[in-house]
């Protein structure tokens, strides 16, 4: 099974029709498996190839300008850098209601996250400029790119979904939208068969929606809902298919009529009958669409009713967004007070 691939141009068409089929499609794929691809998403081919140029000028950049800017370990949302190890998705398992992943669980993966200017609550923590020139004039180009693109397709679930026009969208101010550029070493088969290290553990991120690109290495995979616990490799089709995945907060504002999507990186699917070999590096990035920090990701009206209960508790999104990032950072003594104002 193939996760389906949708010319998202169609949402722009003259055509009413063509409009609502598109967002009919869009809906259908996130109900089936919480995510979808897309292609003629808007975001201009040499911007994707730029972004992927800048991520590996910045993770080649010597390691101690990176950890000038270390990403805090606290329940904050996440800026800097993030070394190797650093972030335990196996942590995020949202069926592990009693705690009981173990800690030897590894991503074999290093990130970088930032925001745009505006979001002075929780600055970036930017390399210097000397070091990588331009860098962040063009991942806060990029961000205004991404979040246009990532609105309309809220606008098209909303249309696929006959609700009020801005339901979704008008949510998502001010803006506090976060890009994040991964880049995975080499790994050889060995390790990852050893059962204890993968790319990215099963997990859901926390936004509304995440706009993903891969390069060609593969390993990508979202949960098959038909088999839950199994996942279907989401091969590249082309070097600039966007992967879009439905996220927490939205899974609760439509209380579970969305569920968020699943995704693990493991080893990619033409690697995983060696017994030996070594995965190559991968790079990828992702868009994080946010709600406003101060918005409610309570479950909206529109999705509560005698016959469905709201099963969510009515927090901000940054309150949701604090209690999954404390999973994955506990507060350590001294480095944030780790405090999770609400547990959903
Ligand atoms: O590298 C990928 O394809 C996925 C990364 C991811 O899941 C994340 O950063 O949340
Ligand atoms: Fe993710």
């Amino acid at each position: 099974m193939e996760l389906p691939t949708l010319d998202f141009s169609k949402f722009q068409s003259d055509s009413e029709s063509e409009r609502t089929e598109l967002a009919g499609a869009i809906v259908d794929s996130f109900s089936k498996h919480g995510s979808v691809r897309l292609v003629n998403h808007g975001v201009p081919d040499q911007v994707v190839y730029d972004l992927f140029d800048w991520s590996e000028r910045f993770f080649k950049l010597p390691l101690e300008e990176k950890m000038k800017i270390a990403n805090e370990r606290n329940p904050d949302p996440q800026r800097g850098w993030s070394y190797v190890g650093a972030e335990k998705t196996s942590k995020l398992n949202k069926d592990d209601l009693n705690g009981s992943t173990p800690d030897d669980l590894l991503d074999e993966k290093e990130h970088f996250d930032c925001s745009l200017p505006t979001d002075t609550d929780f600055p970036t923590k930017w390399p210097n400029e000397g070091d990588i020139p331009g860098f962040r004039d063009f991942m806060e180009k990029c961000i205004g790119i991404l979040q246009n693109v990532g609105l309309q397709v809220l606008e098209a679930m909303e249309v696929g979904l006959a609700l009020p026009p801005g339901l979704f969208v008008d949510r998502c101010t001010p803006p506090v939208h976060e890009l994040r550029v991964c880049y995975y070493p080499p790994i050889t088969k060995e390790r990852m068969d050893e059962g204890k290290t993968r790319r990215t553990w099963p997990h859901s991120d926390f936004g509304m929606i995440t706009l993903l690109f891969q390069d060609g290495a593969g390993g990508l995979e979202v949960e098959d809902r038909k088999h839950p616990g199994t996942y279907i490799p989401v091969v590249r089709g082309s070097p600039t298919e966007m992967v879009i995945l439905i996220s927490d907060t939205l899974e609760q504002l439509t209380n579970n009529v969305f569920r968020a999507g699943l995704h693990q990186v493991v080893v990619p699917v033409d690697m995983q009958k060696l017994q030996s070999g070594t995965l190559p590096e991968r790079y990828s990035t992702t868009f994080f669409v946010k709600a406003g920090r101060h918005t409610s990701a309570g479950p909206l009206p529109q999705f509560v009713g005698p016959e469905r209960p709201a099963v969510y508790k009515d927090i901000t999104a940054l309150q949701l967004h604090r209690h999954r990032v404390g999973k994955l950072y506990p507060a350590v003594h001294g480095e944030g007070n780790g405090f999770l104002e609400h547990d959903p």
